[in-house]
């Protein structure tokens, strides 16, 4: 297969990158938040829910989709999470016995470049309140969960807001830098350099 470039990034890769996801209302945000920026394709592939902290499901559903698609892959592992239960995911009516409503909506990418690499990963988190549920009910806890500066919940902004401030995008625009940055290395590099890169980035979490 011809080798896939993304636009306006050097980060050369064998075949296109296959967003990996059972839900189809993720595939639609990544769609309209990447647009053409990263070339990839997707497959509905139904990833075992596994448990843990975020970051090491994400990396887990990273290292199971390489080796199903046997090519580089994307994932990504979303939660909400309460403040009060001090980051834990939990239920809205758990948080009734809480004064505390805060929380976060938090976003963990991963990129496997293939079976045997190991995967580098990506957060987003947008801080916000759990409140009484307003708005569309399509899609997951969209109804339940308020930004902070906004008097609407996710589910009621359009979606052009949401994909705007949302934990989904501030992941996905350091996805995004993974691939811009390996512009910047000679291109027998490049393999090892975004690897090494992504060490630095991986801690990034976008607020
Ligand atoms: O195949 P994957 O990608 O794992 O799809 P999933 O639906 O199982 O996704 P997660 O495990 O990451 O998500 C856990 C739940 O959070 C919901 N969710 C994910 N992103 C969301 C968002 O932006 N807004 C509201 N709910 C969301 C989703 O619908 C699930 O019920
Ligand atoms: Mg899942």
């Amino acid at each position: 297969m011809a080798a896939a470039r993304a636009a306006g990034s050097g980060l050369v890769l064998s075949r296109p990158v296959t967003f990996v996801t059972g839900n189809a209302k993720k595939l639609e945000e990544v769609r309209a938040i990447l647009g053409d920026s990263i070339p990839f394709r997707s497959i509905k592939l139904d990833l075992p829910e596994l448990q843990g902290e975020p970051e090491d499901i994400s990396k887990e559903k990273a290292r199971l989709a390489a080796k199903r698609v046997n090519g580089p892959v994307l994932v990504e592992d979303t939660c909400l999470c309460f403040n009060a239960l001090k980051g834990l995911p939990g239920l809205n009516n758990l948080l009734m016995a809480y004064e505390d409503k805060s929380a976060y909506a938090l976003c963990v990418f991963s990129l496997a470049l293939g079976p045997e690499i190991e995967p580098i990963t990506f957060m987003g988190k947008t801080p916000g309140k759990i409140v009484p549920p307003r708005g569309p009910n399509d899609f997951g806890w969209d109804p339940i969960f308020q930004p902070d500066g906004y008097a609407q919940t996710y589910a009621e902004l359009p979606k052009e807001e949401k994909n705007k401030i949302s934990h989904r995008s501030r992941a996905l625009s350091l996805v995004r830098s993974h691939f811009a940055q390996a512009d910047n290395a000679p291109t027998a590099l490049r393999a090892t350099t975004t690897n090494r890169a992504v060490d630095k980035l991986s801690q990034v979490c976008l607020e």
